[in-house]
């Protein structure tokens, strides 16, 4: 008998420039050494695929990275949709970022499925000597969403892991995904039918 098809869920970054959201995808998916990066922002929209085992099923998480930059925002905005969870991020060292959450998660819920699961999480938390947002703030905010929340650091591998498995669980937990089929790219990386909303 043929195995069955790994699960696919789609995950979402989030967040204003610059936050990290790239460093964090890499230090999830791909693990391991490299040399300092100096900023280099997402020009439109990126992914990557994370494959995890869930009460003994493979399951291959689909990871966007989306463009902080505001003139890529209609087009981040665009793959909200279909995404069963997000990732919200800000930088524990920028207040800007942090102020932003709240619009981010109004976007959410506005362009996003209505059954998202979604974590927040304070990044670059090694910088403690130039932190602007304390930690209690961060708590704070996510307890008003209702939302899991962690203070990570995507160069030195502070909860990273533990963020993506969180979210992972929880949409699994909840069995939303029905994603045998995906609609944008698929797992050899080749294009299909590219949806977008419209603007
Ligand atoms: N110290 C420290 N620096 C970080 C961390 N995460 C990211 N950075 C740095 O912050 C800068 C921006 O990181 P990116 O991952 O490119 O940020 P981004 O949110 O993807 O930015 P956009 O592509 O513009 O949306 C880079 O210089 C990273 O090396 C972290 O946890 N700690």
């Amino acid at each position: 008998m043929a195995a069955a098809a790994p699960l696919l869920v789609k995950l979402v970054l989030a967040g204003e420039s610059c936050v990290g959201k790239t460093s964090v995808l890499r230090a999830y998916a791909e693990p391991g050494p490299r040399p300092a990066a100096s900023y280099l922002p997402t020009v439109g929209i990126d992914f990557k695929v994370k494959t995890i085992t869930f009460n003994d099923t493979t399951v291959k998480l689909q990871i966007w990275d989306t463009a902080g930059q505001e003139r890529f925002h209609t087009l981040s905005t665009c793959y909200f949709r279909g995404a069963q969870g997000f990732v919200l991020v800000y930088d524990i060292t920028n207040s800007d970022s942090f102020q932003s959450i709240t619009k981010w998660m109004n976007e959410i819920h506005e362009k996003a499925d209505e059954e998202v699961e979604i974590i927040l999480l304070g990044n670059k938390c090694d910088k403690e000597t130039e932190r602007v947002i304390p930690k209690q703030k961060g708590e704070k905010l996510a307890w008003e969403h209702g939302i899991p929340f962690f203070e990570t650091s995507a160069k030195d591998n502070i909860n990273i892991e533990d963020a993506f498995s969180l979210l992972a669980e929880e949409i699994l937990n909840k069995k939303t995904y029905i994603l045998h089929d995906l609609d944008v790219v698929d797992l050899n990386g080749s294009k299909k039918k590219r949806t977008c909303c419209k603007q």
